[in-house]
Parts: C-alpha cells; sequence; structure tokens
C-alpha cells in the first residue's frame, strides 16, 4: 500500500500501463526504436511518410506503396471553408497550439469518424491537412493574407515551409523538417499519447483523441519544452553569459526546459541527431551565436547536475535557423507527432479495455452533513 502512494504521487514512472507493438523508449541502454527499427537508421535514410505509414500500417512500404501514400497525403491538404472561417475568427495573439486544438476539433464536426472503419481515412487526413490549418491561420492572422494550401512539394515537411515562407524550401531545409518529422513521431507512453489512448479506451472518435493529445502536449513540460528551450537560449549573447546564466538558474533551483526526461537517463538517442542538423544550419546562416550558446548550456548542464539535451532543446536551434517563429515550434511537434498518437489509438481500439485506474484516497474519513446555516 505504502509502495502504491508513492509510485501515484510520483507520475506513475516505471509502472507497465499497457502493452504496445510500436516503440521502445531506453529499453536497451538509451535507444529508441519505432516496430523495431533504430531512430538513428530511419533518421539517416527514412521519409517522414515512410515512417507514418509503418506505424499506421505496420510495416515499411514498398516503393508502389510509398508513392501512393504520398500521392494520398498530397491529395488532402485542402481546407474546407466552414474550418477557413473558423480560424479566420482566432486571434492573431492565440497560442498557435490551441489553434491546433480548434482546428483538430473542428475537423471533427465536419468530418465527423462515424465508424472505426473509417479510421485510416481520418487518420490520413489529419496528417495531411495540419500543415495547412495552422500555416493557413498565421499567415491570415500576421499578415492578413488567405493562403493556397495546396502544394506541389511531396514531403509533409516541405509541404509546411512552403505554406509558411511562400515559396519552395531548399533541399536542406526540406531534409531537416523530414528529419525533425521522424524524430518526434512516436515515443511509447508519453503524456501526449497516453492521453489519446485514455480517450480512445473510451470508444471515443479519433478526433477527440487527438484534440485531448494535443492539449497535453501543449504544456511546457512536454512537447511545450522546444518554445520554452528557444526563449532560453535567446536571452544570452555569448557561451559565457549562459553559463553564469545557467548556474544562476540552478542556484535558484529552475527548471531549465529542453533538459532531462522521464524515461532516458543518459541521454536522448534524439539529441544527437538533431544537434548534428542544427550545427549544418548555423553553418549555413552564419550563427556564431545561438548554437555555441547551445552547446555551452549542454556542457554546463552536464558538468553540473548530469542532465543531457532532450529531443527539444537543439530543436529550438534548428527551427530558429530555418526562419521559423518560436510560436509554430509546438505545433511541428503535432504534425509529427500525430502518427504516433493515431496508431496508438488503432492499437488501443484492436485490444480495447476501458483505462480506469485506481487512487489511494486521501481525504477525511466520515465526514458529517452541516446544514448551510451552520456553517462556518
Ligand atoms: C519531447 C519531450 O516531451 S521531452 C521532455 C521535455 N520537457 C522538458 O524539457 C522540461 C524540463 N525537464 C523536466 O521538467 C523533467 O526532466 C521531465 C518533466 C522531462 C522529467 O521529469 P521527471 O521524470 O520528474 O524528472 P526526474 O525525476 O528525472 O528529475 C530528477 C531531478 O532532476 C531535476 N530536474 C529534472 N529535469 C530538470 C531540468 N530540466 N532542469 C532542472 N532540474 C531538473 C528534478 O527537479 C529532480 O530534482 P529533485 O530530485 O531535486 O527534485
Ligand atoms: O517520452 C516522454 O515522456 C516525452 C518525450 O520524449 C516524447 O514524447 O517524445
Amino acid at each position: 500500500m505504502a509502495e502504491a502512494k508513492q509510485l501515484s504521487g510520483a507520475g506513475l514512472r516505471g509502472q507497465v500501463a499497457g502493452e504496445t507493438a510500436l516503440c521502445t523508449v531506453g529499453k536497451s541502454g538509451a535507444g529508441l526504436t519505432y516496430r523495431g527499427y533504430d531512430i538513428a537508421d530511419l533518421a539517416e535514410k527514412a521519409q517522414f511518410e515512410e515512417i507514418a505509414y509503418l506505424l499506421l500500417r505496420g510495416k515499411l512500404p514498398n516503393r508502389q506503396e510509398l508513392d501512393a501514400y504520398t500521392k494520398k497525403l498530397q491529395s488532402l491538404r485542402g481546407l474546407p471553408a466552414a474550418l477557413k472561417t473558423v480560424l479566420e475568427q482566432i486571434p492573431k495573439d492565440a497560442h498557435p497550439m490551441d489553434v491546433m486544438r480548434t482546428g483538430c476539433s473542428m475537423l471533427g464536426n465536419l468530418e465527423t469518424e462515424e465508424d472505426f472503419s473509417e479510421q485510416d481515412d481520418k487518420i490520413d487526413r489529419m496528417l495531411a491537412v495540419f500543415p495547412s490549418i495552422i500555416t493557413y491561420w498565421y499567415r491570415f492572422a500576421h499578415e492578413g493574407v488567405r493562403i493556397e494550401t495546396e502544394s506541389d512539394v511531396d514531403s509533409i515537411g516541405g509541404h509546411f515551409l512552403e505554406l509558411l515562407h511562400g515559396k519552395k524550401p531548399s533541399e536542406l531545409h526540406e531534409r531537416v523538417m523530414n528529419v525533425s518529422l521522424i524524430l518526434y513521431a512516436e515515443h511509447e507512453f508519453n503524456a501526449s499519447t497516453f492521453t489519446a489512448r485514455v480517450c480512445a479506451s473510451t470508444l471515443s472518435d479519433i478526433h477527440s483523441c487527438v484534440t485531448g493529445a494535443i492539449g497535453s502536449l501543449r504544456g511546457p513540460l512536454h512537447g511545450g519544452a522546444n518554445e520554452a528551450a528557444m526563449a532560453l537560449i535567446q536571452k544570452f549573447k555569448t557561451p559565457e553569459e549562459a553559463e553564469e546564466g545557467l548556474m544562476g538558474m540552478l542556484e535558484r533551483k529552475e527548471k531549465i526546459m529542453g533538459f532531462g526526461h522521464a524515461i532516458y537517463k543518459e541521454s536522448d538517442p534524439r539529441n544527437a541527431i538533431i544537434k548534428q542538423w542544427s550545427k549544418k544550419l548555423a553553418e549555413e546562416v552564419g550563427d556564431t551565436v545561438l548554437y555555441p550558446v547551445s552547446e555551452r548550456c549542454e556542457a554546463v548542464m552536464w558538468r553540473e547536475k548530469k542532465l543531457f539535451c532532450n529531443a527539444d532543446f537543439f530543436h529550438a536551434s534548428a527551427y530558429h535557423f530555418m526562419g521559423i517563429p518560436t510560436e509554430l515550434f509546438t505545433p511541428i511537434f503535432v504534425m509529427s507527432r500525430v502518427s504516433g498518437w493515431t496508431a496508438h489509438v488503432k492499437e488501443q481500439r484492436e485490444n480495447n479495455r476501458i483505462i480506469r485506474p485506481s487512487a489511494d484516497y486521501t481525504g477525511p474519513a466520515d465526514a458529517k452533513w452541516v446544514p448551510i446555516e451552520e456553517r462556518p
């Protein structure tokens, strides 16, 4: 009993809450695999669309299947007029994660999943249309333009960059987006995925599962950390300033966003990968501040606390170097993780039992009813 109390108070850490064939996190040392494939291999060799197919259809596609899948996703990028109308009502100072949440929910009103047999089509639609939703709103709210959301760029990452910047992305930028979407696609029973699975376990619809997951991802302890990491590194003009600043924050026991992890203990395997791309982008833009500052933060956190960068930390500088506004960082995470969330929803539906754990009661016992006139 005492042990259960301690565990539930500690974020359910270490408790097995179900089964999955989708992903292992930290199972052999610091590793991460999607359906048995190592993340380093996938990030080097795959297309994000291939990874979405792997997660959602259970196997790597052959050439024909990948081409057909990419084409299908390309054909699903358009926004319904009623969704555009809703997006145009959302104020400029709204957080883009709230826009994603509303966009997803509205899509659920317009293109409701009536039956689970429709799940694959609904999922593909979300994968294809999320970049359109966020960039349509962003450019309308900030520039007053109504963008065309179709584009002939094949990849989801390239599509997002083209809509955001109004021009075709460079090969390098499209490649980095592809890697980033692969790295963020799936991560076992993280908070947002667990949210989606809990929702799915009530036999709710796919848009409700994803809308809930977006809300869960938004927080700075989870997906929101990539934006918080950007805010941190932008405070410093030199590595020396960063070191001094971090030492002060650690002394004041402040959380440093983009560091630490609930499962990994020594490193997050996604960090080395995105860090290398951030370095390439820093060279491309001639950066002499943000990348060295980020590296110094990494060194200080390891030296002082044995805390390592998680997937979010070097994503901040990488996205920044590609001209992506900070407030769009976490929505990119959504564009990717929707593949993992919905693969988990499918898995949950295949072998469902409502998720309903127990709690240790810590409130008063035998409370006696007091009429309202007699209450202090
Ligand atoms: C893609 C992702 O979602 S990755 C996670 C993104 N989130 C962040 O980057 C936010 C910053 N990091 C954190 O808040 C945490 O490390 C989490 C939420 C990721 C994991 O939380 P937990 O599993 O509870 O952390 P853990 O038990 O390992 O913490 C151990 C100790 O290190 C401290 N610690 C952990 N991370 C940090 C950090 N980033 N900065 C400062 N101290 C930290 C904790 O406060 C705790 O100290 P204490 O023992 O004195 O209380
Ligand atoms: O696994 C976690 O707790 C958080 C994380 O890194 C992710 O969701 O990618």
